[in-house]
């Protein structure tokens, strides 16, 4: 935007305006080698700011999310030190690089979505920020803002216009595309998220705008590092990494499995309160073995077969190093979208040295834990009594399974491989049975059961006679008419979980449930269904999505400084999940609180992981904070526009 100029130093900083969250004493010990720089002596509209100590890096995420605005551009006077907690941070061990930041008046400042406002610039902001005549007179709130973005996006009438135009917005106003998402976070979800962004990386090469995440191509190989330091954010808490190999239940997208990292980490802010700025999207691309996409003349990633082996093995590896060394020990780097192999691979092989959590494993594993913990609540029983079946033995279906044995060796004492024992899976061979124990993949060993073999779905329900049936298998339309009928004759409350994504990939509607159940079925799907109707009685169908925990969850870890993924916090995030839900919800149909109060339900889930972190030894942040869900709370980012001075 500008050169560098070393001469213009500032060794008084000062804060003024009312974001400034820091007291006096905070602020003495904030850094004192601020640099203001402009392109020349007369006051520019351009200034950009140098810090020189270890606390820069703080303090260019403060400017960022409006914590301590530089209120002045033209003496370049700007905020201090503190960081999302509300704490001065001054004393971390934070990267000694020296980093500019440019903070945009005029013109650029309404090209930066970081602080743009659009029309919702005041006459006084407009007069000292240079933006007179830029924008038409008219001044308005952020609340009408809403209003008409919410107006224009509900008269598109294809989902995937409305999540271009919601990608549109992000990108020309971070703060409004927050707003809009979280307060009218039902009607937008289904865009920005499942099901939409299924279609959307099917199309990313066409629709693809502006780069929104950072592409690590096996080009990048020996200088991934290097790569990192590209990304113009330097606090990065939270990566959210695919090698899109298996995009929800669409299959290999390549490079175009990008719309998944982007989706998924806008949910970590608006439904898990984490900074937008400490959030990084990563596609690693080692190429795919997509056909189609290798012909098409918009696919925008390499044109190769997927490297696999030794070759994929030092990409990741390189790619994990250089995420520590960057960043820290307390990255939180999630797993999405990963073939099966290389999920539980990485998991495995990170799990121990890294801050790591495979959200199609462990997200997806313990957000349907907490749908059957509450279904127990209100049909009685307990999970020890039940017994399950599998439709899709992959992540999912492996994960979920092996938390509900931990579930169960919990809460009945019973050592988990006998708690496993109540648990079965089909695969595309048909049960997991003992006799197949010798060519099963290793995740799948533990679910080999003795029993006579049996290939068909249906053949499995009527012999194994399961009281819940979840499906995962990525593949639609296989809970057939004889399937549901088959666990409606078995059980009075048949329990029936069709988690395959997007909604074209789920085993069967929410109208086929119901109907073939006679209502009788309790039914949750990854996708979401509109409410059905059933013989005059509505019912809400709920959605089993891991958005419900990956947000919430993240936080918890973010907020006290956990350095590992322990089992024992998904299960504690389950059970927060399931606190939230109330027996009105469940006279609906519903065994998931509703998505509107999100936020609250994610500081319930944030402060239940951080707590069980602290008990386990593996939170550094110290001392552990009283009230966990006021400190989630707290911790929380807020849309609502800043005021500059
Ligand atoms: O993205 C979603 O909706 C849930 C998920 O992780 C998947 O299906 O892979
Ligand atoms: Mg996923």
């Amino acid at each position: 935007m500008f050169s560098l100029n070393r001469s213009c130093f500032l060794n008084n900083t000062s804060i003024s305006g009312r974001s400034s969250p820091f007291s006096h004493n905070q602020r003495r010990r904030l850094p004192t080698k601020v640099v203001a720089l402009s392109t020349s002596n007369r006051v520019q509209s351009n200034v950009s700011v140098l810090m020189e100590n270890h606390s820069g890096t703080t303090a260019l995420q403060e400017m960022r999310d409006g914590y301590a605005e530089v209120v002045d551009p033209k003496s370049a006077v700007t905020g201090g030190v503190q960081d999302v907690y509300g704490e001065d941070t001054a004393t971390e061990d934070m990267p000694v690089t020296p980093w500019s930041v440019s903070v945009a008046s005029g013109y650029s400042l309404l090209r930066d979505p970081h602080h743009n406002k659009g029309l919702a610039f005041n006459d006084k902001e407009r007069n000292s920020h240079y933006l007179c005549g830029l924008l038409p007179p008219t001044v308005v709130s952020q609340e009408l803002q809403v209003k008409k973005m919410m107006h224009n996006i509900r008269n598109y009438q294809v989902p995937l216009q409305k999540y271009m135009a919601m990608m549109d917005l992000q990108e020309r106003n971070q703060r409004l595309f927050y707003k809009l998402l979280m307060d009218h976070v039902e009607e937008l979800l289904p865009v920005v998220y499942t099901p939409t962004v299924g279609e959307a990386c099917q199309k990313y090469g066409s629709i693809f705008n502006r780069p929104q995440g950072l592409f690590i191509s096996l080009k990048e190989k020996g200088k991934i590092l290097e790569v990192l330091r590209n990304w113009p954010e330097k606090n990065i808490q939270v990566i959210v990494v695919t090698d899109g190999e298996r995009i929800l239940g669409l299959g290999d997208l390549g490079c175009q499995g990008m719309g998944i990292p982007v989706g998924k980490l806008s949910l970590y802010t608006a439904l898990g309160g984490v900074r937008p700025s400490a959030c990084l999207p990563i596609t690693i691309d080692v190429g795919t073995n997509n056909e189609t996409l290798l012909n098409d003349e918009f696919y925008i990633g390499l044109r190769q077969k997927r490297a696999t082996g030794q070759e994929y093995a030092e990409l990741l590896h390189e790619f994990m190093t250089a995420v520590k060394q960057n960043y820290g020990e307390k990255i939180l780097v999630q797993f999405e979208d990963f073939a099966n192999h290389n999920a539980f691979n990485l998991l495995e092989k990170y799990g121990t040295t890294h801050l790591v959590f495979n959200d199609d494993i462990q997200g997806t594993a313990s957000v349907v834990l907490a749908g059957l913990i509450s279904a127990m609540k209100f049909v009685g029983g307990s999970l020890a009594d039940q017994k399950f079946l599998f439709l899709g033995a992959g992540e999912a279906g492996t994960g979920i399974a092996e938390l509900i044995a931990l579930e169960i060796s919990k809460q009945t004492n019973m050592p988990v491989e006998e708690a496993r024992k109540k648990v079965w899976l089909v695969d595309s061979k048909g049960l997991i049975v003992s006799s197949r124990s010798e060519s099963l993949q290793h995740f799948k060993k533990p679910w080999a059961h003795d029993h006579e073999p049996v290939t068909e779905l249906v053949d499995a329900v009527n012999q194994i006679k399961p009281t819940i049936l979840i499906g995962t298998s990525g593949k639609g339309k296989t809970f057939t008419k004889e399937v549901v009928e088959a666990m409606a004759a078995l059980n009075e409350k048949p329990i029936i979980l069709a988690l395959s994504n997007p909604t074209s990939q789920s085993e069967c509607t929410a109208e086929e449930a119901y109907n073939w159940t006679q209502g009788r079925a309790i039914f949750a799907s990854g996708s979401p269904f509109d409410p059905v109707e059933y013989e005059g009685k509505a019912y809400v169908p709920g959605q089993a999505n891991n958005a419900y925990i990956f947000p919430g969850f993240g936080l918890g870890l973010i907020m006290s400084g956990t350095i590992r993924v322990h089992d024992d916090m998904l299960l504690a995030a389950s059970e927060a999940l399931a606190e939230q839900v109330t027996p009105e919800n469940f006279e609906k149909g519903l065994i998931y609180p509703p998505f509107k109060s999100i936020r609250k339900i994610s500081a319930h889930i944030a402060a239940k992981v951080a707590a069980k972190s602290y008990e386990l030894g593996l939170a550094t942040r110290l001392p552990q904070p009283k009230d966990l869900v006021k400190y989630a709370e707290s911790c929380m980012y807020s849309p609502a526009y800043r005021t500059y001075r």
